[in-house]
C-alpha cells in the first residue's frame, strides 16, 4: 500500500482526479469503478472542470459503480443512479449506456447480482476502482464481518451505516435498509485501488487500517491482500496516526 498525505480535501480531490485523469489518457477505453458519497464529490468537481477546460475525454470510457440501495431507482434523488448522472455524467462526454450501477429495484436480486459480477468481467474487469472508507472501515456497502471472498450481493445496511446517510434523506426512516454492492473479492480483482479518507470521522477506521490487522471485521483491512493500493488520505482523516507510523507497506 502507499500512501499519499493530503493537505486538506481539497488537495485529496485534486491528486485523486489527477490519477484518473492519467488512467483514461493512458487508456482510453479504461474501467473505471466508481463511488458515491461525500468523499468523492470533490473529485467528480475536479474531473468536470478538467474536461470543460482542457477537454479530456470520457467518450471511450465504461464505468462501473460500487453499489446502489435497494427500492431506489434512477429518477429518486437519493438512488446512486441519480447521484451518478448528476454529479458525473452529465458533466463528460461519457455515453449513459456505457455507465453501470446495480439495479436497486431489480425484481431478482440474486439475479442482478450474478448478472453485475458478470457484467464487470464481460467489461475485462476494472482497471482503477475509486473508494471511500465508512467509519465503522466499510468498502462498498461491506459491513464488518462480509467474508473477503465475497462478490456482489445484497447487504442488511448496518445502524451505522444507516445513520451516516441519513443526512442525504429527509429522516433516518427514509433511508433503505438494504442495498446491492459489489463484494470485497470483486473489489479485489480491480486492477489499482485507490482509496480516499478526509475528516475526522473517519480518523478511527484509518488508524485501524494502518494498525495492518487483516480481517473480515474491517473490511478495508483487505486492502492489504492487493498489490496495488494507494491511499490519499487528508491531515485531518491521518490525525490518529503519528507521523512515523505513517507507512502502510504492511503485512
Ligand atoms: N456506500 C457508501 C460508500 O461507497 C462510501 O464510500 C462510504 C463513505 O461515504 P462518505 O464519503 O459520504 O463518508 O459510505 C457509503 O455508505
Amino acid at each position: 500500500m502507499k500512501l499519499i498525505e493530503a493537505a486538506d480535501y481539497a488537495d485529496m480531490s485534486r491528486q485523486a482526479a489527477r490519477m484518473i485523469i492519467e488512467q483514461v489518457k493512458e487508456k482510453p477505453t479504461a474501467v473505471l469503478g466508481l463511488a458515491t458519497g461525500s468523499t468523492v464529490l470533490g473529485v467528480y468537481r475536479e474531473l468536470a472542470a478538467d474536461h470543460r477546460q482542457h477537454g479530456t475525454s470520457y467518450r471511450l470510457v465504461r464505468t462501473v459503480n460500487l453499489d446502489e440501495y435497494v427500492g431506489l431507482g434512477p429518477d429518486h434523488p437519493n438512488s446512486y443512479r441519480h447521484y451518478m448522472n448528476h454529479h458525473l455524467f452529465a458533466q463528460l462526454d461519457i455515453p449513459l449506456h456505457e455507465t453501470h450501477v446495480p439495479d436497486g429495484l431489480a425484481a431478482d436480486l440474486g439475479e442482478e447480482c450474478r448478472r453485475y459480477e458478470q457484467l464487470i468481467d464481460a467489461l475485462g474487469g476494472i482497471d482503477l476502482q475509486l473508494l471511500g472508507i465508512g467509519r465503522n472501515g466499510h468498502i462498498g456497502f461491506n459491513e464488518p464481518g462480509t467474508p473477503f471472498s465475497s462478490t456482489t450481493h445484497v447487504v442488511e445496511l448496518a445502524a451505522s451505516t444507516r445513520e451516516a446517510n441519513a443526512r442525504f434523506f429527509p429522516s433516518l426512516d427514509d433511508v433503505p435498509h438494504y442495498a446491492i454492492t459489489m463484494g470485497i473479492a470483486t473489489i479485489l480483482r480491480s486492477r489499482r485501488i485507490v482509496l480516499l479518507a478526509s475528516g475526522e470521522e473517519k480518523a478511527a477506521a484509518l488508524a485501524r487500517l494502518f494498525e495492518g490487522i487483516v480481517s473480515p471485521e474491517l473490511p478495508a483491512s483487505a486492502l492489504h491482500l492487493h498489490p496495488d493500493v494507494t491511499i490519499i488520505a487528508d491531515q485531518k482523516a491521518l490525525s490518529l496516526i503519528p507521523k512515523e507510523q505513517r507507512q502502510v507497506d504492511v503485512p
